[in-house]
């Protein structure tokens, strides 16, 4: 399990290091630490894409503050190697002296002005590091980091951004209009929320030991579990086992307007698990004509027993779906809320009130808002746990799964983040996949089955089958990507669910 902490956190655990240092007067030790990390990883980022690091051209992209000062000490150990290294000092005014120093006395150039200022090797260099702002860091880029960084990334030359990408909120994860977009990013001692809540934005992130104890766990870290943490907690039938023990899972989805939506989501219940799934709605026909083995039945009332219920996906928003969501509600099971029940949500709030089971909301961006009545999409996991504690304080046992590309879990406790490493999910039909893979691990019981949940308490098994179904659908995407067609063709919600076996597989052995 990957854990992420707030600016505070970190800010807190690094103060007995830099007192320690600067007792023994050295006050840069801690940095000069970190910065031989950066080093270390820019140089292997050089050897990957150039074949050395010997006589290439670095750019030092250097703010104000102590992150423009690593990027000098970086430079400085550059140099060092061989590299030809030349810093561009964003406010030549404020920079931390001690660290250009070291990169002068190691042979580095220093420049400090605009754009047209670079030329040569400089305009196109074989690395940039971005030492503009780190942790302290707020809104977008400026000028003129914000002119040299387009024009650097035009060039086509690799960022190595230190500590964060600059013009990305360390909290928030927010990425501003104006941001660094890292192929790498190197942090310290311990991940920052914005590594996982913009992890697209951050590249691959390593993490360099400057002896930093990792924070304890708050209400504000973010959690994000290895793929093979979920192949282990994946359910599989054991000897005493028969359908009715694996979990029932009843799905109400589909209508004669959305008749796909029935079988995606059905059709993903079954192939999540091995438990047993029934279904209701007009889309019986289709639905068995793709998996036999669902029970189908005419009505909410006429439903066998179900250990959790997935509700919506296609199933209409007028006033017959909204009194099945009420029927489904008063059976007191662990139930997903999808698509039309979300809308149906939004529209009648009260229903929500009978809820005396977990209810798992897992709205897109849109319809969030339409939950909500609009939401603050510069901070996504403070409006989602906003809206969540929201809920739980009047009542309502609700976890709430908002997609994305880093689609987040809350449970009012707890925030997860999953990104799947690419955007192919990102097509019609793949929630109604998701929601049927959720419904069945809720089916299935106390899900995650001895998986560290994040110490979570009530909430946590709905939070972490979300997070377990996100992750295999994510999986499987990018593996449906990878075969249907070959790299690089589109992909649709139906070769997503038949990659959804192959999904798992792949995690379990991970
Ligand atoms: N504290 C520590 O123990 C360590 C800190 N380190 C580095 O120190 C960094 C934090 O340094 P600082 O606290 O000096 O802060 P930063 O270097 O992140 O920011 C410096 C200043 O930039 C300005 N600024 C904010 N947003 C801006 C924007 N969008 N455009 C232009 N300027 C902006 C602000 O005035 C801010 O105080 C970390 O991110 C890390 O890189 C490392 O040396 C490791 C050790």
């Amino acid at each position: 399990m990957l854990r992420a902490h707030p600016v505070e956190a970190i800010r807190t655990a690094e103060r007995p290091l830099i007192e320690a240092a600067e007792a023994a007067g050295d006050p840069d030790a801690v940095m000069r630490r970190a910065a031989s990390g950066v080093a270390h990883h820019a140089a292997a980022l050089l050897r990957s894409r150039t074949g050395g690091v010997y006589g290439r051209s670095v750019v030092l992209l250097v703010g104000s503050g102590d992150n423009g000062g690593d990027a000098l000490y970086a430079g400085a150990a550059l140099r060092g190697r061989g590299c030809r290294v030349e810093a561009v000092l964003l406010h030549p005014d404020r920079v931390h002296a001690r660290a250009l120093r070291a990169l002068r006395s190691a042979g580095g150039r220093v420049t400090t002005g605009g754009v047209d200022e670079v030329s040569g090797a400089a305009a196109t260099p074989d690395v940039v590091i971005d030492g503009v702002v780190g942790l302290a860091g707020s809104g977008p880029l400026r000028e003129p980091a914000a002119a040299r960084v387009a024009a650097l990334a035009r060039a086509g030359s690799p960022f190595v951004a230190v500590d964060l990408p600059s013009g990305v909120d360390a909290d928030t994860g927010t990425v501003h209009d104006a941001h660094v977009r890292a192929d790498v990013t190197v942090t310290f001692g311990t991940l920052r929320r914005a590594h996982l809540l913009a992890s697209p934005t951050c590249g691959r992130v390593e993490v360099v030991d400057i002896g930093l104890a990792e924070p304890a766990s708050g209400p504000l870290t973010v959690h994000r579990p290895d793929p093979s943490e979920v192949g282990r907690a994946w359910p599989v039938p054991g000897p005493e086992d028969d359908k009715y023990t694996q979990g029932v899972v009843a799905i109400r989805a589909g209508s004669g307007r959305f008749p796909g939506a029935a079988v995606l989501c059905a059709s993903a219940a079954v192939a999540a698990t091995s438990g047993m799934v029934r279904y209701v709605g007009s889309g019986a026909a289709d639905v068995l004509a793709a998996r036999p083995e669902v029970v189908c039945h005419p009505s909410v009332a006429e439903t066998g027993t179900a250990q959790s219920w997935v509700v919506g996906p296609g199933a209409g928003t007028g006033s017959a779906a909204v009194a099945d969501i009420e029927a489904i509600l008063a059976r007191a099971r662990p139930t997903v809320l999808d698509a039309d029940a979300l809308t149906c949500i939004a529209s009648h709030p009260v229903v929500l009130r009978s809820a005396r089971a977990p209810v798992l909301l897992t709205p897109h961006a849109g319809e969030f808002d339409r939950l909500t009545g609009g939401w603050d999409r510069s901070d996504r996991p403070s409006a989602l746990r906003r809206y969540v504690s929201d809920l739980r304080n009047r009542g309502i046992p609700a976890t709430v799964l908002l997609k994305g590309r880093v689609t987040l879990v809350d449970d009012g406790q707890t925030t997860w983040s999953v990104d799947p490493g690419s955007s192919w999910a990102a097509t019609a039909g793949s929630g109604d996949v998701l929601s049927g893979m959720v419904g069945a691990l809720l089916a299935n019981g106390p899900g995650g089955s001895g998986v560290d949940s994040g110490g979570t308490g009530s909430g946590g098994e709905v939070a972490w089958s979300a997070v377990a179904a996100a992750v295999v659908h994510g999986e499987a995407a990018r593996a449906a990507a990878r075969r249907t067609g070959g790299p690089g063709a589109p992909i649709g919600a139906g070769d997503l669910l038949r990659a959804v076996p192959a999904a798992i597989s792949a995690i379990r052995g991970a």
